[in-house]
């Protein structure tokens, strides 16, 4: 998320903030209520030792008094104490195993919905601001129920009893006590305003922080390689810096907030003392009294003196639940229809009736015309009215200039984005009537930009595969992976076993292609989607990959996007894709010989004039040279 979209993020109020966690936090809120309880009790056990030392010091005091009452009273505090202390242990048991439980089933249902979000979302999202909002604020929150809210509520207790406790002992010396609390009140709104801006951006910060890293690690090869590391390190500086100032900026807000509270107590008790002197001296009030009070106020003073720490705590654990709910409430604008209709034997005819899909300015898919789906303004849309047919079984590659959005509509067809317009069919059936699962197991797809899970190759390759266990799995791996030719796996340290992907053995580009395409052939499709699959393979592999792809995809309808002409070779028929529509359907050779935007954009594929057949074609090159 960047910046911009941060600043607009509207403050709510505290109570409705943390209001919205009533539904996930209700199955433990009677051990949360039962921890606060036993905290109340041993916070009313703390305040009820004063009480004693007032009678023992007025027993003592009295002429005539016999030592061993001393004793007395000390067994009385001693046991008061350890109850108290008692108590503190059986809350902790209470609390702190149930909201450690809520914090893991909060993490899931967002990993969840994060899986459930459209790419569409990812495509806004820094990936670090979902890491932190994931790992770190949920800590926040976990931490605030289990320790934080508890106290705020025995310590606003605790400051009322004790109160009630102070005026019952002297109400002249409650008042000067009393007097301090209001300056606290009113500084204690600047502070609560002050510190919840600085939680915000300091989370904000700390999940940009978070995708700087993750990015600088995904790309340490491009940084070392163009000799830009010290640029990022101190790019990564500036936001490390802009990060520390604001948690000095928060710690000086608490810190000034902290002496507020701490120093007007002490110098009501300071003023309260010379009163209490007077007063016991001309016999207004008791010693016992006196020395109940002082150690009443104490015990009062120092939930006062915590609440910079617990307030502060409160306020970033709003902040955590605001953006939580920021995440959660994105919509997840691909879903399951709501009457689904089944292929239960899919042909796999794949059908783009007047397609038409736009990026919104941030990536998001735009908001549409038509209620259901999104309709982009004649700007900015980059698919106007694609009107394609791939018959079932069809090989059929999809041609066009860098930018004309062949990968945008592959990956119209599993649904990874919706239309803005037009629908897309298999076997006559919108994809957005059948149930996604259904539709993600019909159609398989392998990207340029390779994606290897940190997981064995068989795990891998079987990732989409309808079985992943067995002698069934096992014949699919190994034919997946002899037509993707990709045996080299059984040579690796571990062989299938082995672990690749980002903390595993490192794979060269053609190995990791290899690989994605054979899980895409293990998924057993009925429609395949390749966007150029084969780019980064030598001459030699990319034609024994093609020989057995052409006789493996026999079957399977197949759209792939070709960048090279030894791609275009494996298909049936060509699409040429030009300026957002389908501008004309052949064979190479026919759109060869028709079309001057075909010869121009095979021109210019990178692999240069290839023999397509396996034999020499003179008059493609000399086609070619015309083009050029
Ligand atoms: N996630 C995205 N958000 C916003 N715009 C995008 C996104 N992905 C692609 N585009 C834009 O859509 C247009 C088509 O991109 P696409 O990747 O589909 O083209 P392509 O024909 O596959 O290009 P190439 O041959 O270079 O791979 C481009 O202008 C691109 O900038």
């Amino acid at each position: 998320m960047s910046a911009g979209m941060r600043q607009q993020v509207p403050q709510s109020s505290f109570i409705r903030s943390i209001a919205r966690l009533g539904p996930i936090v209700r199955p433990i809120v009677p051990r949360l209520v039962l921890g606060l309880v036993v905290a109340l009790a041993g916070a009313a056990l703390a305040l009820s030792i004063p009480q004693v030392l007032r009678r023992v010091i007025d027993e003592l005091v009295r002429p005539g008094t016999q030592p061993s009452a001393v004793w007395w009273a000390a067994g009385v505090v001693l046991v008061l104490g350890a109850a108290e202390a008692g108590m503190m242990v059986l809350r902790r048991r209470l609390v702190i195993e149930p909201s450690v439980r809520l914090e893991r089933e909060m993490r899931l249902t967002m990993y969840g919905h994060l899986q459930d979000l459209p790419v569409a979302f990812h495509d806004r999202w820094g990936s670090g601001q979902l890491l932190s909002r994931s790992v770190a604020d949920l800590g926040f929150l976990r931490r605030w129920l289990a320790f934080g809210a508890i106290f705020l509520v025995v310590s606003v207790s605790t400051v009322a009893l004790g109160v009630v406790l102070l005026f019952s002992i002297s109400w002249q010396l409650a008042l000067i006590f009393l007097a301090a609390a209001l300056p606290i009140m009113v500084y204690g709104a600047v502070f609560r305003r002050r510190f919840s801006l600085a939680t915000r951006r300091s989370q904000d910060q700390a999940g940009d922080l978070a995708t700087t890293v993750e990015e600088s690690v995904h790309g340490i090869r491009v940084l070392k390689a163009f000799g830009r590391a010290r640029e990022a390190l101190e790019n990564f500086a500036e936001q490390a810096e802009q990060l520390r100032d604001t948690e000095v900026a928060k710690a000086r807000h608490q810190a000034l907030f902290s002496l507020v509270v701490t120093l007007l107590p002490e110098l009501a008790l300071g003023a309260g003392l010379v009163t209490g002197i007077w007063l016991a001296s001309t016999g207004q009030i008791s010693i016992g009294s006196l020395a109940a009070f002082f150690a009443t106020a104490a015990a009062v003073a120092q939930p006062v003196e915590a609440s910079g720490m617990l307030v502060g705590m409160a306020l970033t654990a709003k902040t955590a639940v605001d953006r939580h709910f920021e995440v959660m409430d994105a919509r997840r604008t691909v879903i399951d229809p709501a009457e689904p209709v089944h292929l239960p034997s899919p042909r796999g005819a794949l059908t783009f009736r007047g397609v038409r899909f736009g990026f919104a300015h941030d990536g998001a898919a735009r908001p549409g015309a038509d209620g259901t789906e999104a309709g982009a303004g004649p700007s900015g849309e980059v698919l106007r009215g694609v009107d394609l047919e791939v018959r079932a079984g069809e090989t059929m590659a999809l041609v066009g200039a860098t930018g004309s959005g062949k990968s945008t509509l592959l990956q119209l067809v599993p649904r990874l984005y919706d239309v803005t317009g037009g629908a897309v069919e298999i076997d006559g059936v919108d994809v957005r009537r059948l149930p996604l699962a259904e539709l993600r197991s019909l159609v398989a797809v392998a990207f340029e930009d390779t994606i290897l899970f940190s997981s064995s190759v068989r795990d891998n390759v079987l990732l989409g595969a309808p079985v992943r266990e067995g002698p069934e799995a096992e014949a699919a791996l190994e034919e997946a992976l002899e037509v993707a030719q990709a045996q080299f796996a059984h040579s690796l340290p571990d062989g299938l076993a082995t672990t690749i992907g980002e903390e595993g053995l490192s794979l060269s580009g053609g190995q990791r292609q290899r690989i994605a395409l054979a899980r895409a052939i293990a998924a057993k499709p009925a429609v395949l989607v390749l966007d150029d699959p084969l780019s980064a393979l030598d001459v030699a592999t990319e034609e024994r990959v093609s020989a057995r792809l052409r006789d493996a995809l026999a079957h399977v309808t197949t759209l792939i996007v070709a960048h090279r002409p030894s791609t275009v070779a494996l298909a049936d028929r060509v699409a040429l894709l030009r300026d957002g529509v389908v501008e004309d359907v052949g064979t190479h050779t026919e759109l060869l010989g028709r079309s001057a935007h075909y010869r121009w954009v095979i021109a210019s594929l990178p692999a240069g004039p290839r023999d397509l057949d396996g034999r020499a074609d003179p008059d493609l090159d000399e086609t070619l040279e015309e083009a050029r």
